[in-house]
């Protein structure tokens, strides 16, 4: 909607009504394309200002709207009618102006705007472009170059250097509409035809020659053409779903019916991390950054001093990174766990050893104080088992970081059967300030991420021991969108960490069973193997690949692993055979897509999304393909299903491999698109389908 009011005199104010953003849903463009008729045929006005209710300007079109057909007035002929009017128009730029909003204030023939307003053209992030005639009239307004920058980053830039770049006409402290309003009273009655952008020239650089100039004559019906190709193009699509997911997380919920809009949060001003190795210093710098003052205990005293260095250096650069509205928190270093007696919660992040962290968490209980939030970073052991040890086990939850942690946006807070909703509140509230993208996840081991990543990285093995090499897999999974491979990722992590689990597991060294089963299931003894001659990847400058030395970056393939694959293969009987990349890719997705549906069918995740979000940000999986489970909405959920039985067929002893039942049931159903699957799930769950 959009309000129309006269102002004492002869201002016409059309303010745009759409919470939380003003989105320029069909309802508002009808809405301007009224008030803009109403405020032209008024004799009484001369002049019009258009801004956003609730402090928002504009956030751009309405996303939500893309899915389904254009209905209400087109944004495009919409604008152009405001800039064609001949009373002068100015729009009064509160909070945002992205996108669609900025492109109806470029339509505008002035912008005024409040010093604190985000200005920008973001559709590059939504695989679309500036579509409503932003591509024609920004750099008709400030140039090419300038331009050019604005829509292939989509950033979002401040007032200050939007004036500097000539978007704007004044920048104000004050109250924006008010500036605006007296602003267009001023400039009543002078021409307009040289603030009407999308008829100017457009100013290029000396060496640009006249091609360019007939480019930009036919502009507009490219920006459409181009526009039409990318709607329909999945990869908008994906990246859309992708801005929604992200959100969707926020609004968590339980099986238990606690949920963020039914549960307290804590607001949490003073925090401990136990153990200061690789992930211990990320979450103290996260921790400070927010300004949280931190405890932070270690016991080595090695460690200890090495982190009392390196933690204030981390600090000290990423908050001159990102120009910090807070001052940071203060961080004392101690080797004694005693001095964590006043904090409100408390994040361990020692050794991944269950016994280890048992005596840490029984140590915590006796330590703190009553009430205070123990949590855990383990990757995949059982909450449920440490809250068992302390006196409130309500209040022990999982915070799973992901390296490094004052980086990595991803959050996974993983609730037990005894987790309160209060402790879970706090936590992914407390991740939110952190500036992560924090999930609510089941506890079961490897939670959602890591459990997902078994499947994947074993069929990675497999299909080494069928005849492909590590760059092979690693080329088709890059190839697909991932920043690393499967194989390049575990050098950079260290292949030591997953033999240690495995290890623990006792599936590593001679048993009862052939070196390639385990507990009745293929099993694949290469990483074991490849750890055992000393290779542990880049910090050993020898893994999966070779690297100039100890730390090094670069993966060059090396003979050594060629020639062990080869003997391995012999020892074993193994025929190589030659692998496509298509095969390498089925195996490895579409074994963790089913993973995928075995935990929304074990509600060890709410819903699809939640599922997505944790792939995005913290496994790396491409954005424009969604998250897994988008892509097998994309795929087709029927073709998932038949080459996952196609795979289980030729390898029955890999359980992984077999169909989910979830699956099952939505290729029954028709495979409904992947916005319903969270109301199907819940609904089958009362019928006792899974
Ligand atoms: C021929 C056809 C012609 C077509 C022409 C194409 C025109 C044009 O070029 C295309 C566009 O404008 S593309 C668009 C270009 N614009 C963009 O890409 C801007 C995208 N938006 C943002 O970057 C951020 O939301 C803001 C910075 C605006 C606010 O950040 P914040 O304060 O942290 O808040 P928050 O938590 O982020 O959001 C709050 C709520 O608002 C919701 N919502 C937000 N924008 C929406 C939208 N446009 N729509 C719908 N909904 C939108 C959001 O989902 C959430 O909903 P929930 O139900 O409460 O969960
Ligand atoms: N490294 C990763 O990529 C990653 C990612 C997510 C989660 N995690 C999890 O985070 C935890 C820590 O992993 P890491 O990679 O930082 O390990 P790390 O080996 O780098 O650090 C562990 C630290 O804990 C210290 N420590 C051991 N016992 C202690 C005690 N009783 N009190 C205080 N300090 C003690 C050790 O001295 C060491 O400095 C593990 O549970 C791991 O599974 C690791």
């Amino acid at each position: 909607m959009a309000m129309y009011s006269r102002l004492p005199g002869s201002v016409a104010l059309i303010t745009l009504q759409n919470p939380p953003v003003n989105a320029l849903s069909a309802a508002v463009r009808q809405g301007i394309v009224d008030t803009v008729q109403r405020a032209l045929k008024d004799p009484k006005v001369t002049s019009v200002v258009i801004c956003g209710q609730n402090g928002k300007f504009c956030g751009g079109a309405d996303i939500r709207e893309f899915a389904g057909p254009m209905l209400g007035p087109p944004l495009v002929p919409m604008i152009h009618a405001i800039e064609a009017v001949d009373k002068p128009v100015a729009a009064a730029i509160e909070g945002v102006a992205l996108g669609g909003g900025l492109e109806l204030a470029l339509g505008c023939h002035y912008r005024i705007a409040h010093s604190k307003a985000l200005l920008g053209l973001p559709e590059v992030t939504l695989g679309l472009l500036p579509g409503a005639g932003g591509s024609q009239r920004l750099p008709r307004l400030i140039g090419l170059t300038a331009a050019l920058d604005l829509i292939t980053t989509g950033r979002h830039i401040s007032a200050a250097e939007a004036l500097k770049l000539g978007i704007l006409d004044q920048v104000t402290d004050n109250n924006v509409v008010d500036q605006a309003v007296e602003f267009v009273r001023r400039v009543a009655g002078q021409p307009l035809d040289s603030r009407r952008l999308s008829t100017l020239p457009c100013p290029c650089p000396p060496d640009v020659d006249s091609l360019l100039d007939k480019a930009m004559v036919k502009g507009m019906e490219k920006e459409r053409d181009l526009l039409t190709t990318l709607f329909n193009s999945g990869q908008a699509r994906a990246l859309q779903y992708a801005f929604f997911s992200q959100r969707v997380v926020g609004k968590w919920s339980l099986p238990s019916g606690a949920s963020w809009d039914n549960s307290a949060a804590r607001t949490i001003s003073k925090a401990a991390v136990i153990g200061l190795g690789t992930m211990g210093r990320g979450i103290v710098v996260a921790l400070a950054l927010t300004g949280i003052s931190v405890v932070a205990v270690e016991t080595q005293e090695k460690q200890l001093a090495e982190a009392s260095q390196a933690v204030p250096a981390m600090l000290q650069r990423e908050a001159g990174r990102r120009s910090l509205a807070t001052p940071p928190g203060v961080i004392s270093f101690s080797s004694n766990l005693q001095d964590v007696s006043e904090v409100e919660l408390v994040i361990e992040a020692v050794f991944e050893d269950m016994s280890l962290k048992l005596q840490v968490f029984r140590h915590l209980t006796s330590v703190c104080r009553p009430g205070t939030l123990l949590c855990s970073n383990t990757s995949g052991l059982d909450i449920d088992q440490l809250a068992a040890v302390t006196q409130s086990p309500g209040l022990v939850v999982g915070m799973h970081f992901f390296a490094p942690a004052h980086v990595m946006k991803l959050l996974e807070v993983v609730y037990g059967p005894r987790s309160s909703p209060e402790a879970v509140a706090t936590a992914m509230q407390l991740g939110k300030r952190m500036g992560k993208v924090s999930v609510a996840v089941g506890n079961c081991p490897g939670f959602v991420g890591n459990r997902m990543l078994k499947p994947y990285l074993e069929q990675a093995n497999f299909l080494l021991e069928e005849g492909a090499t590590p760059q092979q897999v690693d080329e088709a999974l890059e190839e697909f969108g991932f920043p690393m491979g499967v194989f390049r990722m575990s050098d950079l992590s260290g292949l030591d960490v997953g033999w240690r689990i495995r290890k623990e597991a006792g599936l590593t060294g001679p048993g009862v069973e052939s070196t390639r089963t385990r507990q009745g299931r293929r099993y694949s003894p290469l990483p074991d193997q490849v750890c055992e001659a000393g290779r542990l990847g880049q910090k050993t400058g020898r893994g999966w690949y070779q690297y100039d030395g100890p730390g090094g970056r670069v993966a060059r393939s090396d003979p050594w692993v060629h020639i062990f694959l080869e003997a391995y293969r012999a020892e074993h009987g193994l025929v190589a055979r030659s692998i496509a990349p298509e095969e390498i890719l089925e195996r490895c997705l579409y074994a963790l897509i089913n993973e995928g549906f075995n935990i929304l069918q074990d509600a060890m995740a709410a819903g699809p999304e939640d599922i997505d979000a944790i792939y995005v940000f913290g496994y790396g999986w491409p954005r424009h393909h969604g998250g897994p489970m988008f892509h097998a909405g994309q795929v087709g959920l029927g073709r998932i299903l038949e080459r996952l039985q196609h795979h289980h067929h030729n390898h029955p002893d890999v359980p992984h491999l077999k169909p989910s039942t979830l699956l099952r049931r939505l290729v029954a159903v028709g495979s409904p698109p992947v916005q319903t699957w969270r109301e199907f799930i819940n609904k089958e769950r009362v019928h006792s389908q899974l």
